[in-house]
């Protein structure tokens, strides 16, 4: 069997006196779909800084295919598959839509050629080899021309989407890519996740408030609670789990669905 594309192990991330992240545990596997909840404050920003490489975890260890990534600087993370968006999207707003997916694949071309995920040019995906092809992958192609900042912020999530696509990532890290947007956008965006696992085989790990539809979506899920792992498994499995539901699920729930 392969081994995971990432093996997170032991994670713990300390600021000070604070353990944000407790020893987390957790492996994410070809072609999964998992989601990762918690309340405010819980660990999981912190645990994507953590297993993307812009955080040094205090301790524990990261292997990435079998290789060990811990303590490697970020583009080390990038050049074995791992990608991810910001909570608050991080693009280039003066720049065409275009030329910010065009940065992301140059930054892939560089590689070097033993850390193409895809092995060569001739066999990455066809939609993730041209600016124009990721955009009309995440719907953005018709904005092609248009300064980054002059989308809309839910276009600018997508468009971040699409950043982290264009280093022909096998592992996306997606933070909170549905926040601030309507009912209806968060539907689409889980839409679009779901089709960007099923296209492109990646795995996706999905951090979310929007819990419903979250759950409704991915296969598993992680919760994190004051920086433990307290449930790895099914949403079905995990909605009925007493802690969670004292610790998140009740309150969240409530909060979604008024009586
Ligand atoms: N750079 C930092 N320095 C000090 N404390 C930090 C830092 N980053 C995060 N924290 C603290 O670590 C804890 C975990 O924060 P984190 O952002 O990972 O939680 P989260 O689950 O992502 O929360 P949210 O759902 O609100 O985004 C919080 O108590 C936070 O205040």
């Amino acid at each position: 069997m392969n081994p995971p594309l990432l093996d997170a192990r032991e994670i713990t991330v300390r600021f000070g006196g604070l353990t944000a992240v407790d020893a987390v545990s957790a492996c994410f596997m070809p072609g999964e779909l998992v989601g990762i909840i918690g309340p405010n404050g819980a660990g999981k920003t912190t645990f994507f800084n953590a297993i993307s490489g812009v955080t040094r975890p205090t301790s524990g260890q990261l292997l990435a295919s079998g290789r060990d990534l811990s303590g490697q600087a970020p583009h080390r993370y990038a050049a074995h598959g791992i990608a991810r968006t910001f909570q608050t999207p991080r693009v280039f707003g003066d720049m065409p839509v275009r030329d910010n997916i065009a940065f992301g694949l140059q930054f892939a071309g560089r590689r070097p050629r033993q850390y193409l995920f895809w092995g060569d040019e001739a066999s990455v995906p066809w939609v993730l080899r041209t600016p124009e092809s990721i955009l009309a992958l995440i719907g953005l192609l018709p904005q092609a021309d248009l300064p980054a900042a002059a989308i809309t912020p839910s276009q600018q999530r997508l468009l971040e989407i699409g950043m982290a696509l264009a280093t022909r990532p096998r592992l996306l890290l997606l933070d909170e890519v549905a926040a601030g947007l309507t009912e209806s956008e968060v539907e689409a965006m889980a839409q679009l996740i779901r089709r960007l696992r099923d296209e492109l085989d990646l795995c996706v790990v999905w951090i979310e408030h929007a819990v419903t539809t979250l759950l409704r979506h991915v296969e598993r899920v992680i919760v994190l609670h004051q920086g433990r792992k307290i449930a790895d498994g099914a949403p079905a499995e995990v909605v009925c789990n007493a802690e969670v539901i004292e610790a998140y699920l009740g309150d969240e729930m409530a909060e979604e669905s008024p009586a």
